[in-house]
């Protein structure tokens, strides 16, 4: 058997759609997997009922097809299912090393970033990359096409999970269909901020870079409150706020010790919307870490 622990991830970070994501250091899904003639699932922990165990329906189900890789797989979900916080993108990750160890495949964690993106393409409808990548392979990471660019970034962050459902499908049903050029101006400027800061472990300019005014702002008035969230992590000294991934998660930067006062305020604020909600003080973190011959 061989055991597989992969974080969640938050991907855009603002400014880069589709392209930016990072490794947080908590929380994760684990992923144990023995060979079998074919493959069968099981899922238990949160969220556990809204995710199917066909293999055809579940992100590991396409990946053990893509390695040839016929296994029991259990998946035990530390990360809440349509979360904004690459639920589907771990177990896909973490499938995926497993069963290329368990089958001595002997790919890359490189190798299998695409692999693991054939997961996410079941359940999102289109392959990309910025949350199995960072779930693969740790920090901070740039997803070009097939290209991964990774930065090990130093950056503390605060992820606010409120109890709503949003799809990846149905938030990428409104996003904008084209941009002006002040937008597109703005958005790499915003973008390069957010990679510096990520080179320099700066906090500051991470945050700065965050924002965002072509995707985020039509994905925040799917989540309950997020305007008032958004603010009140702001003032209690995070560096930059946005929607995590595809949302309901909000991601905010900030310094190390503001992480307490932070992620009371973003829940205070979900409840006076009428949202329960859970933080995570958490920072960049690594990537899926593997366990042989558990
Ligand atoms: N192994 C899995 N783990 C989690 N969700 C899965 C898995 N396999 C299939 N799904 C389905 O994928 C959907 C959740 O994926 P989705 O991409 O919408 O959310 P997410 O991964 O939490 O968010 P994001 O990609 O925005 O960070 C749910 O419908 C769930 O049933
Ligand atoms: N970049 C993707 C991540 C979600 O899986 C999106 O925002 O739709």
């Amino acid at each position: 058997m061989v055991t597989v622990r992969a974080p969640a991830t938050s991907a855009n970070l603002g400014s880069g759609f589709d392209v930016f994501g990072a490794a947080l250091g908590r929380p994760a899904d684990v992923v144990r997997v023995e060979k079998a003639d074919r493959t069968t699932i099981d899922v238990t922990g949160y969220g556990s009922e809204f995710i199917p165990e066909d293999p055809d329906a579940n992100t590991v189900g396409a990946v053990a097809e893509a390695l040839d890789a016929p296994a029991h797989i259990r998946i035990d979900k530390g990360i809440r299912p349509s979360s904004g916080l690459g639920s589907s993108g771990a177990s896909a990750a973490a499938a995926a090393l497993a069963l290329n160890e368990l089958y001595d495949r002997g790919l890359s964690r490189r190798d299998l970033v695409p692999i693991a993106g054939k997961g996410e393409a079941t359940v999102s409808g289109e392959v990309h990359l910025d949350n199995v990548a960072p779930a693969l392979l740790g920090g901070f990471t740039v997803a070009t096409g097939r290209d991964v660019t990774v930065v090990d970034a130093d950056i503390p962050l605060v992820a606010c999970l409120p109890e709503i459902a949003i799809s990846t499908r149905d938030a990428r049903d409104v996003v904008p269909a084209g941009a002006t050029m002040d937008q597109l101006v703005y958005t790499v400027g915003r973008a390069a901020t957010l990679t510096t800061g990520m080179c320099r472990d700066d906090p500051r300019l991470v945050g700065k870079g965050m924002h965002d005014r072509l995707v985020t702002p039509a994905r925040a008035d799917l989540i309950s409150g997020y305007n008032e969230v958004r603010e009140a992590a702001l003032a209690a000294g995070a560096t930059g706020v946005t929607v995590s991934g595809a949302g309901p998660g909000v991601l905010a930067a900030c310094y190390p010790d503001d992480r307490h006062d932070i992620a009371s305020a973003m829940v205070g604020a979900f409840s006076e919307a009428g949202v329960d909600a859970r933080a995570y003080q958490t920072k960049i973190g690594r990537g899926a870490t593997l366990y042989p011959d558990d």
